[in-house]
């Protein structure tokens, strides 16, 4: 995607470290951030300097690179690996590419650890943008049967947090089509949910919208179900972190409550989604996918920019109130109109989720 103009991908390697985009700097200056060590590449995960589901699956891979080059041993490896893999617990991706890496290395043989974990990483990433790109192919057809029921009007899109370029290593998922209708000529503008308590939408997804000229307001968190009520949105996109072989999504906490306003508007609800978040092990998502929760003072301050410059966190909660930070919630596979995949649109069934995406045989869970 394009910042100012120059292209960018979210994550790739510089000579000897992996470079990102310092997302914790967003959108008050475009920073860019070398990792050198598996260390640093945990820390940029855990403290969001990287997030999104996709992306932080993209880094894990290329921090496995630098895993391959720390460990002298098989055990050195896995322990490095198991560091990267607790950072974020609740998107799949994250898990999903260290064991990739792990079961590439085991196959190419340990001496030849470190080509192995480069050539995998780079895979996954373009697998990463390549499928974003597809999905954004897919989900451009439901906005264009939308705008074709209301010619000469503009599609209203709202999102939740941002699952957008930022989130992956190109395009994002529920952006992708977004930026599929605006490239085609279909007038979209996009309701951006603000996105407490690390405002990612108003942050990032704003950002990145306005880099890539696409229409857009920030709302307060809270306005969604209003905007249904009346006529103003078109259809509802997000991202995931996980998806069960039924449906089940798991997503950016206040997913869930605007699924339940969608569906008492009759507003279509879509999850976007790369192969990469599905967890095939899993039916039940309300009870089986673990939810992140992180420090208190992610509710308690905000972050924000001065008149005179000066990025500054204030406190916003009383000093002796304490506050819960549950960073995702579970929106049930019912409440969701389809999925949106680089194979395709599915609806939220296991039947269909299950004959779209072949990888689904053979991990069939022998429980719930
Ligand atoms: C599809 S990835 C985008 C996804 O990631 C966000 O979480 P976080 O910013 O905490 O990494 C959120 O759930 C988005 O929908």
């Amino acid at each position: 995607m394009l910042v100012s103009g120059t292209p960018y991908r979210t994550v790739w390697l510089q000579e000897e470290s992996v470079r990102i985009i310092d997302q914790r700097r967003l959108p008050w200056s475009f920073d860019l951030l070398d990792l050198h060590t598996v260390a640093d590449v945990a820390v940029a995960i855990r403290d969001m300097a990287v997030r999104g589901a996709g992306l932080i699956g993209a880094t894990a891979a290329y921090g496995m690179w630098l895993a391959a080059r720390e460990a002298a041993t098989p055990d050195q490896l896995r322990s490095l690996a198991d560091s990267l893999i607790i950072t974020r617990p609740t998107a799949v991706n994250l898990s999903w590419a260290v064991n990739r890496q792990l079961t590439a290395i085991q196959a190419a043989g340990f001496e030849n650890r470190v080509a192995t974990a480069r050539l995998t990483a780079e895979t996954i990433a373009d697998e990463d943008a390549a499928a974003c790109a597809a999905i954004g192919g897919h989900g451009l057809e439901i906005i264009r049967a939308i705008a074709s029921r209301k010619p000469g009007q503009v599609v209203h899109v709202l999102t939740h947090c941002n699952a957008g370029w930022l989130a992956f290593v190109d395009h994002g998922s529920a952006t992708a089509p977004i930026y599929a209708a605006h490239a085609a000529g279909i007038p979209v503008h996009v309701w951006v949910d603000e996105t407490r308590p690390r405002n990612q939408g108003a942050r990032l997804t704003a950002w990145e919208l306005a880099q890539q000229g696409v229409p857009h307001t920030v709302i307060a968190d809270n306005t969604g179900g209003h905007l249904m009520q009346h006529g103003q949105v078109d259809l509802v996109i997000t991202g995931a972190d996980r998806v069960t072989r039924s449906g089940d999504v798991a997503n950016k906490i206040g997913t869930y409550l605007k699924a339940l306003a969608a569906q008492d508007n009759g507003v279509p609800f879509y999850v976007a989604l790369p192969s990469s978040t599905f967890d095939w092990t899993l039916r039940d998502g309300v009870q089986g996918i673990p939810i992140e929760q992180r420090g208190a003072e992610e509710v308690t301050h905000l972050e924000g920019i001065a008149e005179s410059g000066s990025v500054e966190t204030l406190r916003i909660v009383s000093p002796g109130s304490p506050a819960a930070n549950y960073a995702f919630d579970v929106t049930p596979a019912r409440l969701v109109t389809g999925l949106i995949t680089e194979r395709g649109l599915c609806p939220t069934t296991e039947t269909a989720i299950c004959a779209l995406h072949p990888q689904a045989s053979g991990s069939i869970p022998s429980l719930s």
